[in-house]
């Protein structure tokens, strides 16, 4: 996936800002990026524009062959069913059982709804199983979803991500609301799933630390743009923390100043 100038403002004039200022980079296929910077550096955003939820405001760049400036609704419909993407707070069904919660990742390649697990073709519940067994689930697979711990949750996300067999899988701050050691796991989940499937993984995080262990590159957005972009390996932390210095220590970084106002 390339990522090319990409531009997104919100609002018009005064009021305008800026969230992704000439954003560029590339992911190579298989690759684990994490996406690090402050709250408010453009991250969310720049995931729903590779997800195709958002339209750039100019620039774009290209995922999976679509080019996100000119894909017409319908491209985008077809992108997003090969990408996987994964929330920080899981959205799961906690009434339904956490095999049905994972058929629903299939729900894309299926026609019409579906009520109840036996609604589903065997063969997806049979994939579903499988990719609970992925995560180390499967002994839950009858269980009501919300009698499982957030950290066993989100490994169900993970393998309802991963029943759209997709090709890249975002993450917006997957283990946010999880203890030191649900996180861990989640994010050697998402190594292991990257390596076993050729699976490109983009998320985002708050956790320097992680980034450092998991991940294979990081991307440090500031204002909205991209002022790192290095091999997880071998980085020195501090370099890291100076992302998340204090505004007046920009020029430290070599970004720019808030972009507010910039439209
Ligand atoms: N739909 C929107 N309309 C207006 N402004 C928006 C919209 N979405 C995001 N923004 C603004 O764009 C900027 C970037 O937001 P974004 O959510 O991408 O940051 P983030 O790095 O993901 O933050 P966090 O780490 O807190 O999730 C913020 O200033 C935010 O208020």
């Amino acid at each position: 996936m390339r990522v090319d100038s990409l531009t997104k403002r919100f609002g018009r004039g005064d009021t305008a800002l800026t969230a992704l200022d000439d954003v560029s980079f590339e992911v190579r296929r298989g690759e684990v990026v994490a996406l690090l910077g402050l709250s408010g550096s453009g991250k969310s955003t720049l995931l729903r524009h590779l997800d195709g939820l958002q339209a750039p405001t100019s620039g774009g760049g290209t995922v999976l062959g679509t080019d996100l400036a000119t894909a017409v609704p319908a491209e985008l419909r077809a992108l997003r069913r090969r990408i996987g993407f994964v929330f920080q707070q899981f959205h799961l069904v906690g009434r339904l059982t956490v095999l049905e919660n994972v058929c629903t990742g299939a729900l894309g390649s299926l026609r019409g709804p579906r009520l109840g697990l036996f609604s589903y073709p065997r063969a997806v519940r049979e994939a579903a199983l499988g990719r609970l067994e992925r995560v180390g689930l499967a002994d839950w697979a009858f269980q009501r979803a919300d009698t499982l711990s957030g950290g066993q949750q989100q490994r169900v996300a993970v393998a309802r991500a991963l029943m759209q067999e997709p090709s890249i899988l975002l993450a917006d701050e997957p283990v946010a609301s999880l203890d030191p050691e649900s996180s861990g796991q989640i994010m050697r989940l998402l190594k292991e799933v990257a390596e076993q499937g050729r699976l490109t993984v983009l998320c985002s995080l708050h956790q320097v630390d992680l980034a450092l262990s998991w991940a294979d590159r990081i991307v440090g957005l500031r204002h909205g743009r991209v002022v790192l972009d290095i091999p997880a390996r071998g980085i020195d932390r501090a370099t890291v923390m100076r992302l998340y210095a204090s505004v007046g220590a920009d020029a430290a970084v070599g970004a720019p100043g808030p972009a507010a106002g910039a439209g």
